[in-house]
């Protein structure tokens, strides 16, 4: 493809994908599509001829769209947000562009250093001790990851590092076996799948503490620290979240961080979701006790207009991540090492995209005011339909309201609940997706899309109770 039909191809598609997006509401939120239905649709292997641009446009409504989950739909409600904003679009193609692989300052310097100084913006608009920003000139720094999960395994093995390090220098006579059988790391029963996942990963154990009332408390963590040493373990590493995936609960960072440091523990802070609410002054008291972290993540790719992929993490001390996965071939050394941050050192894969690019392109094109203004939307809409939710009085509330989420169900058992819940994705007209927690089951309402008006709302929760009063009919 030549430059002439480069343009007019991704000029109509530019003017696809804006009315995608701005008709999305109107299309079927699931799709009706079973499995196996692409392959039928398209030859059974590539063309010897090069085809035209426009049969691969047309093809996109006959073959992609009926088996679309219109996430940015502002009928979509399950899971949390993913991001979807036209500047982080339009940067996404000039990272297409350059298509560099960033993992050496030297392999795009540019890369490197935007990243840098983007996570300084960022961890500044949430107003992160400065110890976790590079500008403050001391050890600390920011890192583009791809996933919660994955910053979440990455402290894991800095944590493991350290303290690998200092039992080491305690107990000379231990080998590396044995030390490592004894590591404990800590997160509450609310926590993600994820991090649980991180220790099967990192071969480690990785106890869960009962939180209250969906949070962890920083006695229960002590406590079981205190059991475990007593055991003859070695606590290292503690996840605190705010913002869980079932009800979007805050751990007691401001007494669970204390702990940790106190039992010299690594605090990870996964804010996963809930993270974007910070730029907000008025949510940051969720964020007390920050300092006592030693990371700190959350995904601008969830709730502040970054698409996917963009979870920003800082570190206090990256030293005991670089170092811990240090591997230094000839074809990746530079001149210049040690100037400015290799993030190759700072991640699992070696592979980086561009995609400081695209939080430069929204924080500039949208500014910190309306980044605000969009999270106080989305936790007002959150409002709203909780309000309708209570007023009926077949419904009751499962948790309380937090952020962008509501976590619902119909008085009665979870049979009934689980009833609902197909029905109304059965409908097809929104689309939700259920939580257990403590063997009560309830379904989620997310605020998703930016799309999203009052009056989506309204139509969400019309929709709910369409299907409650189809079963009462029914019994
Ligand atoms: N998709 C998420 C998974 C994840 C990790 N930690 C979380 C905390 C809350 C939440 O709702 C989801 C997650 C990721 O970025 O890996």
């Amino acid at each position: 493809m030549e430059a002439p039909e480069f343009k007019d191809f991704a000029k109509t598609m530019v003017d696809f994908i804006a009315e995608y997006l701005e008709n999305i509401r109107e299309r079927r939120v699931l799709p009706e599509v079973k499995p196996g239905y692409l392959k039928p649709l398209i030859p059974d292997a590539a063309p010897e001829k090069p085809e035209k641009w426009q049969d691969v446009m047309q093809d996109i409504e006959r073959v992609i769209m009926p088996g679309v989950t219109h996430w940015h739909s502002p009928k979509f409600h399950a899971y949390f947000p993913t991001a979807n904003s036209y500047p982080a679009i339009v940067a996404d193609m000039l990272s297409g562009a350059i298509a560099c692989i960033g993992f050496t300052w030297i392999a795009s310097p540019a890369c490197t250093e935007l990243e840098v100084v983007m996570m300084d913006w960022l961890g500044k608009m949430l107003e992160l001790p400065a110890e976790f920003l590079a500008c403050s000139g001391g050890k600390g720094g920011g890192v583009i990851q791809g996933t919660a999960s994955e910053s979440t395994l990455v402290a894991l093995l800095g944590a493991k590092a350290k303290k690998l390090k200092e039992v080491k220098e305690l107990h000379p006579e231990w080998d590396e076996h044995t030390i490592l059988g004894k590591l404990v790391g800590y997160c509450s029963d609310q926590a993600h799948s994820s991090v649980e996942r991180a220790g099967l990963l990192g071969g480690v154990k990785l106890r869960s503490v009962q939180s209250e009332n969906h949070r962890m408390r920083g006695a229960a963590l002590e406590k079981a620290i205190e059991q475990d040493v007593a055991e003859g373990l070695i606590p290292f590493y503690a996840v605190v979240t705010l913002g869980t995936t079932n009800s979007c609960a805050f751990d007691y960072l401001d007494e669970c961080g204390p702990v940790g440091n106190k039992h010299n523990l690594w605090i990870h802070v996964d804010a996963a979701y809930a993270g974007s609410a910070f730029i907000c002054p008025e949510y940051r008291h969720l964020m007390k006790g920050i300092e006592s972290a030693d990371s700190f993540n959350f995904n601008p790719h969830k709730w502040m207009l970054v698409n996917f992929d963009c979870s920003a993490m800082w570190l206090k001390d990256p030293s005991w991540v670089v170092n811990a996965f240090n591997v230094d071939p000839l074809y990746l050394k530079h001149d210049m090492q040690g100037s400015a941050p290799d993030y190759r050192h700072w991640q699992i894969p070696l592979g980086r995209r561009f995609r400081a690019l695209k939080l430069w392109f929204v924080l500039r094109l949208y500014g910190v005011e309306n980044l605000q203004a969009h999270i106080r939307r989305h936790c007002n809409f959150a409002k709203q339909f909780g309000d309708l939710c209570v007023a009926d009085s077949r419904f009751e509330l499962a948790a309380e309201i937090n952020m962008g989420l509501v976590c619902f169900r119909l008085k009665g058992s979870n049979e009934r609940n689980e009833a609902l819940l197909k029905r109304i994705n059965g409908r097809g007209h929104i689309h939700l997706v259920p939580a257990k927690i403590k063997d009560v089951y309830f379904l989620r309402m997310a605020i998703c899309s930016r799309f999203t008006q009052s009056e989506d709302m309204e139509y969400s929760w019309k929709e709910v109770s369409a299907a409650a009063d189809e079963m009462e009919q029914e019994q």
